[in-house]
Parts: C-alpha cells; structure tokens; sequence
C-alpha cells in the first residue's frame, strides 16, 4: 500500500493526523512506512511551503506493498486546489482518494473532473525533486525584450533549485552585431562577457548562469524545458530549425503573443509550436511589461498547461511507474478536444515530473506571482488577441480621445475575444479564465494603456504617420504583434466569411490598411 497524504498548509498538527490514519480501517495499516510521503500545499499566491518525505515515521509494521494507492486530503484542503490536484494526480485504478474528514475516511472524494478553473498551486507528489537523478535543463529560444526577461528569471531560478533544474539556462540569439562602446561585436558576445543585454534590455544585469547561444540547435540540445519567447512570425522558422534536433520527450512553453493562420486555419501558437516537433507545449501569458519584470516591480502571469497524461507520474521516481501507471498509454487531447497525432514521448521518470509544480517552480519569483491553470485557449487567445485592441486604444487616444473612450473600446474588444474563443475553440475555452485571469482583463488593460502596441500606435496617428513606419524607426528591432495578429486574424475571418461579427478587429485591419479612419470607430457603438 501506498499511502499518498496530502496536506493543505504546513500544520503542527500532523503528528496527530497520523496517529488517526494509522488507527482507523486495516487497509491503512498495511502502509509501508518507506512509502508514506507527505505533501504540503501552500494558499494561492504564497510561495510553496517545503514538502517533506516522512521516511522515518514510525508506524505499522512493514508489509509489502501492492499496487494499491490511497491518497488522503485533509479535509481543510480547499476545493480549488483540491480539484486540482485531483485533475492532475488522477489516479488509475484502483487508486482512490479519501477525504480526512472530522472522524473517518469512510466517503470517497468526487474524483470527476473539477470545476473548470484550477488556480493551481502544487499538485501532490510521492518523492521530493532531490531523489531523481536527472535534472531538467530549460533553454530559452529567443532574446528580445520579454525573450531576456523570462531567460533571467528561469535562470534565478534554476540557480535556486539545484535539486530540480541544471544550473545553467542557454539562451538562443539572433545573433546581430551591436555596437558597444565603441566597438561592434556580436551580441551573444556582449551578452556573455557583460552579462548585459545591451540591445534589447539595456541596463539589466543578467544571471551569470544564463549563457547565450548564436546557434539554435545547441541552444535546445538536451533540454528538457524549451521556453519559446520571440515574435510569432519567426516561430514556424525556428520550428523548422528544431525539428529532430531536440529530445522527444522535451516540453515546451510558448509566451509568444499570437496566432498562426495558415491556408485559413487559425492555430495557437503553443499548439502549432507542439505539432510541429512532436512535443507537448503549453502558454504563459499576463499583463507583463518586459521592463517593468526585468526590474523585479512586481506582477502577475498566468501559465496553461495541461499536463499530458503520459507524463503524469505517480510512483516514485524510481523508474517502478509512468503516466498512468499500469503500462498503458494514454492519448493527449488539443484545445479543440481532440487527440493529437503525435503519441508524445513520456518524461522519463528519473527526471521531476514535469507537471505544474515544476512550471510554478520555475517562472515563480518574488517579484513574480503565478498562477496556473489548464484552460490554453483563453490564456493564448487573451495574450495574442487584445493587441489588435491595444492598437485600436493607441489610435483612439492619438487622435485626442481619452480614458473614456479608451474603456469604450477595450470593452469592446473584450466582447470580440470571448466571442472568438467560443467560435472557434468552443470545446476548451473557459471565459472565466478571460475575466479573472493576468492572462484576459489584467493584460487586456496593461496593454491598453502602458505596452509598446498602444503607445507606438498612438505615436504614430500623433505623427501622422503609419504604425509600420514607427515600428521601424522607433523600436531599434522590436516587434510589434498588433500588426500582424491584425492582419492574420482579419484575413481568417474573411475567409469564413465571418468578418463583420467582429467590428472592432474589422475596423483596426482597416485603418491599418488606410481604407477606414479612427474617426469611424465609435460607428462601432451605435445600434
Ligand atoms: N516586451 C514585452 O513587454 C512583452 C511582454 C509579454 C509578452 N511579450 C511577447 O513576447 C514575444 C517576444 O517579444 P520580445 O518583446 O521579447 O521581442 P522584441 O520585440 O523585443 O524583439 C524582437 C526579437 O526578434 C528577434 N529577431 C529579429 N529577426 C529575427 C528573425 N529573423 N528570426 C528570429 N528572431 C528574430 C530579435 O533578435 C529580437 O530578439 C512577443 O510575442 C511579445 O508579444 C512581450
Ligand atoms: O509591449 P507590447 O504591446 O508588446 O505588450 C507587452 C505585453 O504583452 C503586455 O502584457
């Protein structure tokens, strides 16, 4: 017997709590004390209280175990997290999980799958991270303004978790030349030996364990972590570059905002980015200014993530179990709710399950809060599509409207996302997820009145000139995501004949085409 015990809050009362389990109902007291591991799980937003392998317990005497699992939570385990833990550990069976009410285990939990919305913190596992005798190495593939950002964060953390992570991150550049003091040499080169990225994130001290790479593919070699972090129209190049050159059973997250359309098909980029090399990808998306994160201010970030169930471990790092534990393999499902082609590659289990707690271990720092949640299309579809409205916002307030119209018009634009995700991802998509989330209303309101596709769109109605044209002169290589994400989800919508369902994204690609005018966008308003 495997006695699986989580825990909610780190509790003084634990010795109490065993002595209960160890007295009531003679399954329990089958339970191998080598096997009993207790799993703490922190309040949301609080960083992850240590979890402790209770090896020494003295409990019942020790009979070999079978392959039978029980899996206690106490029963002040709030529901959200006890959900999630749930979706994420479930167990095969005959694995069942029991609830430490007041006086007995008798009532089973509900292990249906739980409310739509996981605000994960930590899901329960047998071994702590030091007892794998792998590492995960991360490599970041890309190194603009947020590409740098994420890289120094991951790597402060890598630094941080020995027991879980390879110390160093490898970072991809596009290698460019840069002049610095009064030298040109190649980025990567200044990068390395300043610990600076003096073009894209000026000022900003890097990790010494961040390591930048020219070279994709021996940036992404081994790696188990692939963090995609460049302008989404350079994706399906890098991917091209990455095929078969990384490990089958690497993970990937994408905090790439934007979509891919291809002969009509609209794809989220995790998605593509997955289907591509064969891998299973996940987003993080938020209200995140590059900047402002790079100089540890503090904000927030959503990452999605739906484990695969190949990679849902649940014994105990030892090799003994996998996915679902008894051999079998099963499928992974899309955001669209069907089962993708490619039959992913199991993490091995002498790595740390790659699963939320490792993300959440990873991205988390002090100065940057995490939440994470399985609901992909709202979290990459908030990320890509709200900067189609931020332009819409740049114009308004350029041409000399102000706050209230600006509201006008991220509502607006709001409307358009929840309807879009329900269109075309109506199988996945969780609203909820647009409404509570860093990743909807928090970004959609950074963006609108802070971020580079606002303030460069307004400059430009300002200067009377096209976005195009400041993008090129004002953001010395920046990208802008607006522009294209306009344009591709407008030639989408055309397609399917759909386009005026969508006003406001109609009337962005229009002035962005010349052919409307800011003017004509409170039109939009009148019934
Ligand atoms: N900057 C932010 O504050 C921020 C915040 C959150 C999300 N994002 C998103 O992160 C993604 C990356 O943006 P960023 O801000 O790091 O980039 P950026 O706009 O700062 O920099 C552009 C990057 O593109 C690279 N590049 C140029 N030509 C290339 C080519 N042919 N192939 C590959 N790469 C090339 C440049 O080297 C540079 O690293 C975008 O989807 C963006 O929407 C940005
Ligand atoms: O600077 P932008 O416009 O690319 O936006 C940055 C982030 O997406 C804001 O959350």
């Amino acid at each position: 017997m495997i006695l699986r015990l989580v825990d909610y809050k780190k509790s003084a009362n634990i010795p109490c709590l065993l002595r209960t389990i160890f007295s009531v109902g003679p399954k329990l007291r089958d339970t191998d004390p080598r096997r009993l591991s207790l799993f703490h799980c922190s309040t949301p937003g609080l960083p992850h209280s240590p979890r402790r392998n209770i090896h020494s317990h003295s409990g019942p005497s020790r009979r070999a175990f079978s392959s039978h699992h029980l899996c206690v939570a106490r029963s002040s385990c709030p529901t959200p997290l006890l959900s999630d833990i749930l979706d994420h550990q479930r167990p095969a069976p005959p694995l069942r999980w029991y609830s430490t009410t007041a006086s007995s285990f008798a009532a089973p939990l509900n292990t249906e799958q739980p409310s739509h919305r996981r605000t994960h913190l930590q899901s329960a596992k047998m071994t702590a991270p030091g007892s794998f005798r792998r590492k995960h190495k991360v490599a970041v593939i890309g190194s603009g303004n947020w590409g740098t950002t994420v890289a120094k964060l991951v790597a402060e953390s890598t630094n941080e978790h020995p027991d879980i992570f390879e110390k160093d991150v490898q970072m991809w550049v596009y290698e460019e030349k840069v002049t610095v003091d009064g030298e040109t040499r190649n980025l990567t080169e200044v990068i390395n030996a300043k610990h600076q990225n003096t073009k894209y994130l000026e000022g900003i001290n890097l990790p010494t364990n961040l390591v930048a790479n020219p070279s994709l593919v021996d940036a992404a070699k081994d790696a188990t972590i692939l963090i995609f972090n460049l302008p989404h129209e350079f994706i399906g190049n890098i991917c091209r570059q990455l095929k078969g050159n990384i490990l089958p059973y690497a993970r990937g997250i994408s905090c790439i905002k934007g979509v891919t359309v291809t002969d009509d098909k609209i794809e989220l980029i995790c998605e593509f980015i997955g289907e591509q090399l064969d891998i299973y990808c996940g987003a993080l998306s938020g209200a995140n200014i590059a900047s402002e994160i790079a100089n540890e201010n503090w904000c927030e970030t959503t990452i999605a993530y739906n484990t695969p169930p190949c990679d849902r471990h649940v014994a105990n790092g030892n090799g003994h179990a996998n996915g679902s534990g008894n051999g079998t393999y099963e499928e992974h499902r899309d955001s669209r709710g069907k089962i993708i082609k490619t039959k992913l590659t199991p993490v091995p289990q002498n790595y740390p399950p790659l699963d939320h707690d490792v993300l959440h271990t990873l991205f988390s720092r002090p100065y940057f809060t995490v939440s994470m949640v399985s609901d992909v299309v709202g979290v990459s579809l908030g990320g890509a599509l709200k900067n189609i409205v931020a332009i819409a916002c740049g114009f308004v307030e350029g041409h000399g409207w102000n706050m209230t119209a600006k509201t006008a018009v991220m509502r607006r634009g709001m409307l358009e996302i929840i309807q879009f995700a329900r269109e075309f991802y109506p199988e996945t998509i969780e609203p909820a997820t647009l409404w509570e989330e860093s990743a909807g209303w928090g970004d959609m309101i950074v963006s609108c009145t802070a971020a580079r596709n606002w303030r460069y769109s307004k400059m430009a109605v300002e200067r009377g000139v096209s976005i195009q044209e400041i993008e090129r002169t004002e953001l010395n290589g920046q990208k802008l995501q607006g522009i294209s994400t306009s344009r591709e989800v407008s030639s989408f919508l055309r397609a399917r004949g759909v386009e005026d369902k969508y006003p406001l994204f109609k009337l962005v690609d229009g002035i962005l085409d010349g052919k409307v005018n800011v003017n004509d966008i409170p039109s939009l308003f009148r019934k």
